[in-house]
Parts: structure tokens; sequence; C-alpha cells
């Protein structure tokens, strides 16, 4: 098992001012499991379990700031949807995912978006 801290403002240039103020953000410390050393089925789902922890915090706060994005940009919503811009997310994201690889994580990604947009439709 190994820890690893993502930085979002990695690969950027440009720093994200909410990371950096303590004041604008939180952490979220996940372990990562290594597939390798699991060896039953009860190792596994717990593994499972609490990776979806992380997962689904990570997907809330996620869909809140993609809502800000579409209070902010001149047409937002499902309108305003942003094919290049989500191909850049999609390219970067494989840096961090080689064995998903590009194709799986834009499936992924199409989903995680458009429920992004939906749910922001209802805030
Ligand atoms: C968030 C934006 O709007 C839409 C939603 C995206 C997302 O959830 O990542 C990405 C591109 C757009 O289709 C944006 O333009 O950055």
């Amino acid at each position: 098992m190994h820890d690893q801290v993502l930085d979002p403002a990695d690969g950027h240039g440009a720093a994200c001012p909410a990371c950096e103020s303590q004041a604008a953000s939180e952490e979220l410390r996940v372990r990562l499991p290594s597939a390798e050393a699991i060896t039953t089925l009860g190792d596994a789902r717990a593994a499972i379990d609490g990776l979806d922890a992380a997962l689904a915090a990570l997907l809330e706060r996620r869909a809140a700031i993609a809502a800000v994005v579409q209070r902010l940009k001149p047409v937002g919503g499902f309108a305003g949807r942003d094919p290049e811009r989500e191909r850049r997310i999609v390219e970067a994201m494989a840096e961090h995912a080689p064995a998903l690889g590009p194709d799986r994580l834009a499936r992924i990604m199409n989903a995680v978006i458009e429920t992004g947009l939906d749910a922001a439709a209802d805030r």
C-alpha cells in the first residue's frame, strides 16, 4: 500500500488559488491499495469500498465546481458543451491512468460530465 498526493497544479503551470487557500479547500487523503497485494474476495471488496467512498466525494466536489463553470460561461449547460475542453481533460487524465487509456477514460468522463451538467441544472 502507498499514499500518493496529487497536486492539481502539476502539469498545468498555473496554480489554482482555491487549492492554495486553506480556507477555500479541503484535503482528501486516499489509501491506494495495490491490486497485487490482495488475495481474498473480502479484502478486494473492502478495498473497492474505500476507493468508492473517495470517488463519491471527488465526484460530488467536481460536480459542484462544474456547476460554477456553467454559471460563469457565456453559454452554460448542455448547450455550452465544449468537446475540445473535454478531449483535453481526458488526455490529461490518461497520464494518471495509463492502464485505462484515453478511450475508456473518455467513456467514463462522458458519463461524469453529463451527470454533472444534469446536477447543475438542479442547483
Ligand atoms: C465545465 C465546463 O463545461 C462543460 C463541462 C465540462 C466538465 O464537466 O468538465 C467540460 C466541458 C464542457 O462540456 C467547461 O467548459 O470547462
